[in-house]
């Protein structure tokens, strides 16, 4: 068995400590966070991803002290690679975590980046950082490999992920291979080049962001026309087609597939290739949160209510004099995945930025997202425990299980009830549509 750094304890980092250790291995779990690392130490997952006695049970050594990289066998770098406003990659986290590890790195340990860069990313940036923090030189006194993380929370865990792992030479990798087999259980696959391994992560996230924006193009489109077409019927018929690959529209939020795209288009860029498509899917799945919010203003302006409360008709001029008094409407779903507590959810502030253009008046309903980060976060008031008939619209993003029973406004006509506005399709089904008093639209 190895000794094992996991260097940042995110949704990626804090799941792999528990593999680790389950394996037998010797565990440290390093972050700069010492509020995570507190918590850890109390047993809680920050990320409340793991319950808590998985967390308790394990032998993992929770700490901030980066010293603590001396002497270790492996350390598995899992912090966070975002964008910065210009859609640019921002590796200023990873540069900094490889000076942290070269300034306590002794010869002979291998470093495995999983945070997901662009191709090149590794060796122009994290072996630098290393060999800056060190004075050591890679390949002869320490050794680094690329290992994207793809886990999927809720739906795919650490240990049944298949893997790619790639290294700066054979032996490199292999031995890392033979790391990672020691407690997956799934497919390791061996990239011939660390650029490899990186640009496969990419083009998942692109392949993914793309499939995802034309049937998002496909529903703006379906608003658009001048007969009845409800995209997910369409969708619902063409998935009968044995290779029609089920995608939803949808708001695309997280931290990955709204910004990994923007990481294999950059590269494309800097040699002068311009990747089209990718760029285009990522405008297409950025127009879609304006698309929902005007969909939810018609339905608003669509109902009976519109007389009392809502604004007229919008318009494509958003300068519009203000209702006589403002349209209420109840977001439920802040976290951008069902049944987890992440709030990166780009799609989610920029559909909610629209609807302030509209003038309405904004509430967040979420089981899973503590009442002070959907205040804190997104500036709006959080409700826990709604009063459906209080609102002109609800508009369901994400579908937590506390969702699934949700109990519609009864079907008695009145005038009070909400508009509501389905982004999961779960309400939208026949049977929902006969239990609901309003038109439920599904976007
Ligand atoms: N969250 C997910 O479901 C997945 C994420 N990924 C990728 O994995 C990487 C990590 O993602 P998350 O775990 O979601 O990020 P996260 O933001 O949840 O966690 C990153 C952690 O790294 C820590 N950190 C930052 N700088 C540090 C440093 N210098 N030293 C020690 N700790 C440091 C932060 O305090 C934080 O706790 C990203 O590149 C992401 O794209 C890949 C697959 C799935
Ligand atoms: C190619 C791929 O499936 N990537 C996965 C993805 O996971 P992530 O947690 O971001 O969830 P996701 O299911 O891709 O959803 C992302 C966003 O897209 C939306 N979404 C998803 C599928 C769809 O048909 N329509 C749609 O609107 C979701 O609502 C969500 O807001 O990104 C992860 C990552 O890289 O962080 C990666 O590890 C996961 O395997």
């Amino acid at each position: 068995m190895s000794t094992v750094c996991i260097l940042g304890l995110g949704v990626v980092g804090v799941p792999q400590t528990i593999a680790f250790d389950s394996e037998g291995h010797d565990v440290i779990g390093y972050d700069i966070d010492e509020q995570k690392i507190e918590t850890l130490k109390q047993g809680q997952d920050p990320n409340e991803e793991l319950d808590s006695e998985q967390v308790e049970r394990s032998d993992v050594t929770f700490t901030a002290d980066p010293s603590v990289i001396q002497g270790v066998d492996y350390v598995i770098i899992t912090v966070s690679t975002p964008i910065d406003a210009w859609n640019r990659p921002d590796l200023s986290i990873v540069s900094d975590a490889g000076e942290t590890v070269g300034e306590h790195l002794e010869r002979g340990t291998t470093v495995v980046l999983e945070s997901t860069v662009y191709p090149g990313a590794t060796r122009e940036v994290l072996i630098p950082a290393i060999e800056r923090g060190s004075g050591f030189d890679a390949g002869s006194e320490f050794s680094v490999g690329y290992s994207p993380e793809r886990i999927s929370p809720n739906v795919s865990g650490f240990k049944h992920t298949a893997k790619i792992v790639s290294g700066q030479d054979e032996a490199t990798r292999d031995d890392i291979a033979s790391l990672y087999r020691s407690v997956l259980e799934e497919e390791i696959h061996l990239a011939p080049t660390m650029a490899t391994a990186e640009a496969a992560k990419c083009l998942e996230n692109v392949q993914r962001d793309v499939n995802i924006a034309l049937v998002n193009e496909f529903a703006m489109g379906c608003g658009e026309l001048d007969i009845e077409l409800d995209p997910r019927d369409v969708l619902e018929a063409a998935q009968t087609k044995w290779n029609f690959h089920p995608y939803e529209p949808g708001l695309v939020g997280g931290h990955c597939i709204p910004v990994d795209p923007y990481f294999m288009i950059s590269r494309f860029e800097r040699n002068g290739f311009a990747p089209e498509i990718m760029r285009r899917a990522r405008n297409v799945n950025d127009e879609y949160p304006r698309f929902v919010a005007e969909r939810v203003m018609k339905e608003i302006a669509g109902t009976d209510r519109s007389e009392s409360t809502g604004p007229e008709r919008p318009t494509a001029d958003r300068n519009r004099s203000a209702a006589s008094t403002r349209p209420r409407v109840l977001v439920m779903g802040i976290a951008y995945k069902a049944n987890t507590n992440d709030v990166r959810n780009p799609a989610l502030e920029q559909m909610l930025d629209e609807l302030e253009q509209y003038n309405a008046e904004l509430f967040g309903f979420d089981p899973n997202v503590p009442n002070e980060v959907i205040e804190d976060r997104f500036d709006i008031a959080a409700i826990e425990d709604p009063d459906f008939s209080a609102y002109d619209a609800l508009v369901v993003t994400t579908l937590h299980d506390e969702f699934h029973d949700l109990q519609p406004p009864s079907r008695e006509s009145d005038a009070d009830s909400p508009v509501l506005v389905d982004l999961t399709g779960n309400f939208s089904s026949e049977t929902a549509r006969d239990e609901y008093v309003a038109p439920t639209y599904r976007v």
